[in-house]
Parts: structure tokens; C-alpha cells; sequence
């Protein structure tokens, strides 16, 4: 599963964990990407913070696991050499690309589109606010697969933190305080406060932890 992942949110985990079991995948890698071609000029968060926090968000699944391949690739990152690499990587492999409904229609776009399909099955998973449209991507290639509806989107989650609301709930907790932590998305000015942003929150975690679990993590 490709993204830009800034950041992870539970849409990408719902939508990975449900294709992995209906389709009994042994794994799912999780690709942040590089430079994609279709975000420059966009002001995307570091690759290392974005490969960080879906390491944190994925920790806890065995089947998940998160790739450093297009973040250590140098320039402008394309789906086919991902496919090209893993399909070295893993000769005997069956590939399968997950992506969102948003997503899929601007495959046809992308490098060498031609090829992709002889490399991978792309499945396309449902996502709320948007079709899933097959039209003129080939039948063979592509499986559709409705996913519990998330309606979570990176975009919400920055404008939120940088509006200071919550983003509980909608990222992994050890998500929201790698967010807190760095600072991240909130305008230059005010990211010196993270570090204060994050003991609040951990205080506020630890308040609601019986006092024998505080002490024995002291
Ligand atoms: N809520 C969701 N439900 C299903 N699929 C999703 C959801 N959010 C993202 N995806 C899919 O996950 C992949 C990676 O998405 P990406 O990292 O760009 O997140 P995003 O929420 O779309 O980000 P942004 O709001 O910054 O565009 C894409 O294929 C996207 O379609
Ligand atoms: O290969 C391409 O030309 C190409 C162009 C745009 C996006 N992609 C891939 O599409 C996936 C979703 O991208 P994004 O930025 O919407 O999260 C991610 O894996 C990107 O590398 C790939």
C-alpha cells in the first residue's frame, strides 16, 4: 500500500487490515513515498517523519510491515520501479498495490501505466466522498473491495492539530504524540511548543492509568 502517509490515519489501517484478510495476504507493506510527482511544489512533512510514524502506527500488526524503499530513492519516486524492486526482491511473490477510491482513476496517468498491471493486481477499496470507478482501467488488473467506511483524511488531520483540536482517535495514540512531539503541521511559530503539547497529553494518558501501572513505568 502506497502513500504519502502525513500522516497515517485509521482509514490506511482499516482499509490494509480488511484486504490483507479477504484476501489472505501473508503481508502488507506499507511505501511512504519520495518525491511523488503529483505532490511537488505541495509542502509535504520530512520523509523520515512520515516513515516513523507508520512504523509506530503499524508496530502492533505482524502482517504489517513498512518499506524504506521509495523515501531512500533518489528524485522523483514512481510506482513502477516499487513494483520493479519488490518483484526482484520477491521473485516467487504474488503483488498486490492497495489503493483508495480517489486514487485509482489517476493510475492511468501515472509512469508507464501500461506496464503496471503485469506486475501487480491493484485493488481498489471503497472510500467515503468518493466513486470507485473502474472506467477505462483494465478488468483483469483490477479487484474493487468495499471497506468499513473511514471518513479520515490526512488533509483533515493537519488542519486540525493546526487549528488545535484533537486528532484522538482518527491517527494511532503513539501517532498523535510523535505529532505532538516534533510539532508537526502546526505553523512554523508555534512548533517550539510540541515537546509541552506531548507531556500534556502523556499526563493526561497517565491520569486515567490505575496508579500501580504509573508508578511500576516510573
Ligand atoms: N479514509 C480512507 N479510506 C480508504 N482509503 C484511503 C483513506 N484515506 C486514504 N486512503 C488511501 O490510502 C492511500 C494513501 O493515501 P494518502 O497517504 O494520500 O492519505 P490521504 O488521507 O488521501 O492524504 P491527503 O488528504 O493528504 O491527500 C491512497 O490510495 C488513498 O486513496
Ligand atoms: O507512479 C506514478 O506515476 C505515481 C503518481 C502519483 C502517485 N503514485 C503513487 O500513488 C500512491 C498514493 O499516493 P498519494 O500521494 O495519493 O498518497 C503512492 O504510492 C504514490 O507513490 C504514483
Amino acid at each position: 500500500m502506497g502513500g504519502t502517509f502525513d500522516p497515517v490515519h485509521h482509514g490506511h489501517l482499516v482499509a490494509a487490515s480488511e484486504v490483507r484478510d479477504a484476501f489472505n495476504l501473508d503481508e502488507v507493506i506499507f511505501v511512504p513515498t519520495g518525491e511523488q510527482p503529483f505532490k511537488q511544489g505541495n509542502e509535504v512533512t520530512a520523509a523520515e517523519h512520515r516513515y516513523l510514524m507508520t512504523v509506530i502506527a503499524t508496530a502492533s500488526n505482524p502482517r504489517f510491515t513498512v518499506s524504506r524503499m521509495e523515501i531512500d530513492r533518489p528524485g522523483t519516486t514512481y510506482t513502477i520501479d516499487t513494483l520493479r524492486d519488490l518483484r526482484r526482491d520477491l521473485p516467487d511473490a504474488e503483488l498486490f498495490f492497495i489503493t483508495g477510491a480517489d486514487v485509482l482513476p489517476q493510475i492511468l496517468t501515472w509512469k508507464d501505466a501500461d506496464e503496471l498491471w503485469s506486475l501487480a493486481h491493484f485493488i481498489g477499496v471503497t472510500r467515503p466522498g468518493h466513486d470507485l470507478d473502474m472506467t477505462g482501467l483494465p478488468a483483469a488488473g483490477v479487484s474493487l473491495m468495499e471497506v468499513t467506511a473511514m471518513a479520515i483524511s490526512s488533509t483533515e488531520c493537519r488542519a486540525r492539530v493546526r487549528g488545535g483540536k484533537p486528532v484522538w482517535y482518527l491517527v494511532p495514540d503513539g501517532v498523535v504524540q510523535y505529532i505532538a512531539k516534533y510539532g508537526l503541521y502546526l505553523p512554523e511559530d508555534d512548533a517550539g511548543v510540541g515537546r509541552e503539547t506531548m507531556d500534556r497529553d502523556v499526563a493526561a494518558t497517565r491520569a486515567d492509568v490505575p496508579p500501580r501501572i504509573v508508578e511500576a513505568a516510573k
